[in-house]
């Protein structure tokens, strides 16, 4: 069949084969989930065999009220700034907020309450309604936290695992968007040696069951400890999470009871995947560039 005879009408003298549509086809002999799926997949296996649920994810844009006011981090904050976060030109500024809550929201930033001397600043709400790319997913937990309190109080596991945004430079180990991964667990009467040991049996699960806590500081936790695990390959410790209590300035405003605490932690899916998967990649825009083989 050369393409002159083809062009001649020669194909009107062959005899075809039916066509056979209960055929199957033709089996694919290679492809491969993408390495941060893959880890992705085994993370939400261990929340949910730890009886975690996970969080609704899915709005990448958040308004900064949630991403930053509900969580008591003043708006002078650097992070809030634009070097560090993407805020929206359109729609630049978010409508609806819970008003009361709102209210609630700017006494504890500008005078304290619950125990706390507060910021002492004029709390601006055109600065909560800009709206911006989440620069983590303690913003869902704060919404979630928040409908928690509007019902009668039940103890929670919760999980998010999704892409958040942070206007960093980009490097070969620095991208603008990363994938957070955080649990946190809403109970009467938690303590920071409730999260030392939520910590050991969900990193354990990882395989990494030596682990260090150094005292930090987030705006929104406290206390707060950095967490480190002692890696067998690298024959080193290397940092694998953040982790703390949340603060009473950003619990009470929502309405939880005084004595329910919370205990929550964080960590990155990249830097896991890195390690876990791939060993040695050592330019993080190899997994979100081409396919990898495995
Ligand atoms: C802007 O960068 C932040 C990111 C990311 C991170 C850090 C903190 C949180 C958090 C939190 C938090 C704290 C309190 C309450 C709620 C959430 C989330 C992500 C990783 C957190 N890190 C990180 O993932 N490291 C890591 C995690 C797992 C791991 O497993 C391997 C099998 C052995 C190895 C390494 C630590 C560092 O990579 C750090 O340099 C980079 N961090």
């Amino acid at each position: 069949l050369t393409r002159e005879n083809l062009q001649r009408g020669i194909w009107r003298e062959l005899e075809f084969k039916e066509y056979n549509f209960n055929a199957k086809g033709q089996p694919l002999e290679c492809g491969h989930l993408h390495p941060l799926l893959k880890v992705r997949q085994q993370l939400k296996n261990i929340f949910r065999q730890m009886g975690f649920e996970e969080m609704p994810t899915n709005n990448f844009v958040e308004s900064s009220f949630w991403n930053f006011d509900a969580l008591f981090q003043p708006q002078q904050h650097p992070a809030r700034d634009a070097h560090d976060t993407f805020f929206l030109q359109a729609p630049s500024s978010t409508k609806e907020l819970p008003e009361d809550y709102v209210e609630r929201v700017k006494q504890v930033h500008e005078n304290g309450g619950y125990g706390s001397k507060g910021y002492g600043d004029d709390w601006k709400r055109e600065e909560a309604n800009k709206n911006l790319l989440r620069t983590h997913t303690t913003a869902v937990s704060s919404r979630m936290l928040y409908l928690l309190a509007r019902k009668p109080f039940a103890p929670k596991k919760y999980f998010s695992i999704d892409r958040v945004f942070r206007n960093d430079a980009v490097d070969r180990t620095h991208l603008a968007e990363f994938h957070q991964i955080e649990g946190l667990i809403c109970d009467r009467g938690l303590t920071l040696g409730d999260l030392i040991g939520v910590l050991y049996d969900f990193f354990s699960r990882l395989g990494m069951s030596k682990l260090r806590f150094k005292p930090a500081y987030n705006p929104y936790t406290e206390p707060s400890m950095e967490i480190f695990s002692y890696h067998e390959g690298f024959k080193k410790w290397v940092e694998v999470g953040n982790s703390g209590m949340f603060r009473p300035e950003m619990l009470r405003p929502m309405g939880l009871p005084e004595d329910v605490r919370v205990i929550a932690w964080g960590h990155s899916l990249e830097r896991p995947t890195m390690i876990l998967i791939l060993y040695g990649v050592d330019n993080i825009r190899d997994l979100f560039g081409h396919k990898v083989d495995l």
